[in-house]
């Protein structure tokens, strides 16, 4: 295999978890440092870790992400070393990036395990990236982050298979009338309106919301007929004071039970693992909001290892290296204001 230029190492940035009950407090701390999150809310999330005995799933996603990337490599011929580096949690990436430095790599091509553009998917991304080069210095290495990658076909495609697999789970009878519900991760309405540039015309919710909107069609094209679909949001936290992207998923089912829909699927499109917030907010909340309620509930799973998936990320970095063409679904326009190409 030919070493790849202009990148020596390939690196998945992800948010990082808990892996056992002392280290759920301390992982908090790290996640809402210099945030403004009430401590209600705090000790009420700790609650959903320790109740999964204080490990979150998302590491474990992760080292079967990069297990099944390092065979997808291999396949493809991509000779790049594979690192992995957390935000909130070890494996730190300032330690990661670290260690690259140590094994001499000059120039990086990171992956983050967020598909969309708003700060808390992607600018913080890039602030913890240029916070860990600046305490290494000089010889730290460059890091490009891939783009966003909500539109690719390899994002979009096994959230389509995943909601076929919902939809069949559901009681025939009920099928027809479901409604899809696709969610995704609050964020406050400000930030939302920053993504993508101010006055870009995305609408209230910013590039972030057109995305969301944009790939829940996408998805629902994918299907063998149109299920009625709306996005709507999950795991708020901030003051209630402060506007956040609503309707909640939990105040939708309610209303559509109200209504007299009979079923719905969920579709975790602003996620890439079924980590915490799906497993807790969707699995375990919305569903009995669901049974409460008397309708129908299934959940697609999120992207995961999904063959096409784990494909996406060779395709991205052939992207990078020049050794392929981007491939985009979305008729949306990109972004601005972030540092999205194009
Ligand atoms: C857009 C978005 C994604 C999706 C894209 C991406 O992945 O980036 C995401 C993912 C995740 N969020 C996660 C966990 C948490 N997020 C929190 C807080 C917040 N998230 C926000 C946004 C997002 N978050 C925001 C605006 C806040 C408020 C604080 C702030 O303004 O920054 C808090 C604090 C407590 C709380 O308030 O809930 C926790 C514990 C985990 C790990 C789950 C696990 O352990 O399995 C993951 C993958
Ligand atoms: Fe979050």
């Amino acid at each position: 295999m030919k070493p790849m230029r202009p990148y020596d190492a390939f690196l998945l940035i992800s948010f990082g978890g808990p892996e056992g009950e002392d280290e759920v407090i301390p992982f908090l701390e790290n996640v809402t440092r210099g945030r403004n999150i009430p401590r209600e809310r705090l000790a009420e999330v700790g609650e959903h870790y320790f109740l999964f005995g204080g490990v979150s799933p998302i590491n474990q996603q992760c080292r079967d992400l990069l297990a099944a990337v390092t065979e997808k490599f291999a396949a493809d011929g991509i000779d790049l070393p594979i690192y992995w580096g957390n935000r909130f949690w070890a494996p730190m990436l300032a330690d990661t990036l670290e260690q690259m430095r140590r094994d001499g790599v000059r120039r990086v091509l990171a992956l983050p395990t967020s598909a969309y553009c708003n700060w808390s998917s992607r600018t913080a991304y890039l602030e913890d990236i240029d916070r860990a080069r600046a305490a290494i210095g000089e010889d730290a290495p460059e890091v490009d982050l891939v783009r966003p990658f909500y539109d690719h076909p390899g994002f979009v495609e096994p959230l389509a298979d995943h909601t076929r697999a919902a939809l069949d789970a559901l009681p025939a009878d009920r099928r027809g009338g479901a409604r899809l519900l696709f969610s995704a991760h609050s964020i406050p309405l400000a930030m939302a309106r920053e993504s993508g540039g101010p006055g870009q015309g995305f609408g209230d919710a910013g590039a972030y919301g057109a995305q969301l909107a944009e790939v829940a069609r996408l998805v629902v094209d994918r299907l063998d007929r149109e299920y009625p679909f709306e996005v709507v949001y999950q795991s708020r936290s901030g003051p209630p004071s402060q506007p956040w992207l609503e309707p909640d998923v939990n105040d939708r089912i309610e209303e559509l039970a109200r209504e007299g829909v009979p079923a719905v699927v969920v579709v975790p499109h602003g996620f890439v693992s079924d980590h915490m917030e799906v497993k807790f907010d969707l699995d375990i909340e919305a569903r009995q909001t669901a049974e409460k309620q008397g309708i129908a509930y299934e959940r697609a799973l999120s992207p995961g290892t999904h063959p096409a998936f784990v494909a996406m990320v060779s395709d991205l970095v052939r992207e990078y290296t020049g050794d392929g063409a981007p491939r985009r679904l979305s008729t949306v326009p990109r972004c601005i204001g972030c540092d999205c190409p194009g």
